[in-house]
């Protein structure tokens, strides 16, 4: 069927998209990305119809009904001649957080889809309106003293493009666009699409905001967020190269789990991109993926500029003295032996790849044989070394410490990249000079390149 569509909307929605190695399109049978497939089937067919193309629908299978809905997509796209897949989720459901779940699980199957078909790029149709919206809640959260760390940050809404699981591109194409011309794009093609019952419910925050913007002033308001989000992307752009040219230039990972600091870091830069640095670094050492408290961080800042000190903040121990300030993992909370599986980021840190299953490996902290290890004739205290390694992933088997995955001793069959944790599941492109400079000094899996034409590798 022949879409009727401005050649001019589909590409200006589309064409600095790089759809080399082909697209998934999330769709769940709302308005915004029934919308977004349409469009994009309109694009590929007059500009790259060789285009692996597939449409997914996740099926959470909360809702009566939702079964039936996906069935509906799976028609429109056969009318369409777009192939469909419908995933359902069917792992156990937590009784709090469901949304959040929800979301996780819809992110990782919409990947494993994508990945099952060597597809890099996911495309949602997240719009203006869920941008305004996003920005304005996050707004009041911040007002009211909830998250006062989401300053410069948080403000700059959804990024065009978000890295998932350090591998798929989630790409929002139609963030600059209101949801009303989309559903004027359907009505002229005579598509129908599904309402979400829970986009009205009043009963939670997010549709009680797009009511109230519904009407009076509810258009200058969307507009001023929308300004705002620019703007602040921006400066989290321009946060990120500063903070990112700070890390190349001061910091450095003499052995094993250690991060040195050269202390001409504290006097080197503005204080903001300075402790932005500090909390980066601190998260990924930790192996934790939100960045300590910002009031905590400046803290700390101010009493490294002050002197010596060993302090832990986000399960790091932060251990300043004559010879440079040292990152590593605290001691507490380590995980636990456990069988070497597929898949694990280990302590947050460690992303475990296995190539065979035997089940005789087992994977737990180097500990006590940390200090059996020969450490060279180093600058860096040997001390400092050895209690860094020993929150470092070793391999056993049958009681016998094999080493790091990796080393010479050690199966190859077991691969282990350090994972920058702040980044490791979501990296929004604003972060991604930041991202890529601590994936540098980690050793890192290298960044897949920005799926926008024009953009070198990430
Ligand atoms: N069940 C689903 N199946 C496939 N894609 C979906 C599904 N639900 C949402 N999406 C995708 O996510 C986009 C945003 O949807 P929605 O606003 O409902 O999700 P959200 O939870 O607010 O977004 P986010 O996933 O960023 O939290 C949709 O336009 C669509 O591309």
């Amino acid at each position: 069927m022949m879409l009727d569509i401005e050649p001019d909307l589909s590409k200006s929605l589309f064409s600095h998209i790089d759809f080399t190695s082909g697209a998934v399109a999330a769709v769940s049978g709302g308005s915004d990305s029934t919308a977004l497939l349409l469009l994009l089937k309109h694009h590929l067919d007059r500009t790259a119809p060789a285009t692996k193309l597939l449409a997914v629908t996740i099926d959470h299978g909360l809702r009566p009904g939702s079964a039936t809905e996906a069935q509906g997509m799976a028609r429109l796209c056969a009318t369409h001649a777009i192939a469909h897949r419908i995933l359902t989720w069917s792992g156990p459901k937590p009784s709090t957080g469901l949304p959040a779940a929800a979301r996780e699980a819809r992110y990782r199957l919409l990947a494993e889809a994508a990945q099952a078909q060597g597809i890099g790029l996911i495309l949602t149709g997240h719009t203006a309106d869920d941008q305004a919206e996003t920005v304005l809640m996050r707004q009041v959260r911040d007002e009211s003293g909830g998250h006062a760390d989401t300053a410069g940050r948080g403000l700059a809404g959804m990024a065009p493009a978000t890295l998932y699981d350090w591998r798929s591109w989630i790409v929002r194409p139609l963030l600059g666009t209101r949801r009303a011309a989309l559903r004027d794009v359907l009505r002229r093609q005579h598509v129908n699409w599904a309402d979400d019952p829970t986009n009205v419910d009043e009963a939670f925050e997010r549709p009680r905001l797009r009511a109230a913007l519904a009407d009076g002033d509810g258009v200058q308001r969307i507009d001023d967020a929308l300004t705002l989000a620019a703007r602040e992307g921006n400066a989290r752009r321009q946060l990120g190269l500063a903070t990112a040219d700070l890390i190349r230039r001061f910091a450095t990972q003499p052995a094993a789990g250690l991060i040195r600091l050269d202390p001409g870091l504290l006097n080197a830069g503005e204080q903001q991109a300075t402790v932005y640095a500090l909390r980066l670094l601190l998260a990924t050492t930790g192996g934790i993926a939100f960045l300590p408290d910002q009031a905590r961080s400046e803290a700390l800042f101010g009493r490294l500029k002050a002197g010596f000190l060993c302090a832990t903040l986000s399960r790091t121990v932060v251990d300043s003295r004559r010879s440079g300030i040292f990152l590593r993992r605290e001691a507490r909370g380590l995980p636990p032996a456990a069988a070497v599986a597929e898949g694990t980021l280990w302590d947050g840190r460690w992303r475990i790849t296995l190539n065979d299953s035997s089940g005789a490996l087992l994977i737990a902290p180097f500990g006590a044989a940390a200090k059996r290890l020969p450490i060279g004739e180093e600058e860096t205290p040997p001390s400092l070394m050895r209690a860094a390694l020993a929150a470092e992933p070793a391999l056993w088997q049958a009681g016998e410490c094999l080493g790091l995955p990796g080393s010479s001793r050690a199966p190859a069959v077991v691969e282990a990249r350090p994972a920058v944790a702040p980044f490791a599941r979501f990296l929004p492109s604003f972060d991604l000079a930041p991202a890529r400079a601590v994936a540098g000094l980690i050793g890192a899996a290298p960044l897949p390149a920005l799926p926008f034409s024009g953009h070198s590798a990430g």
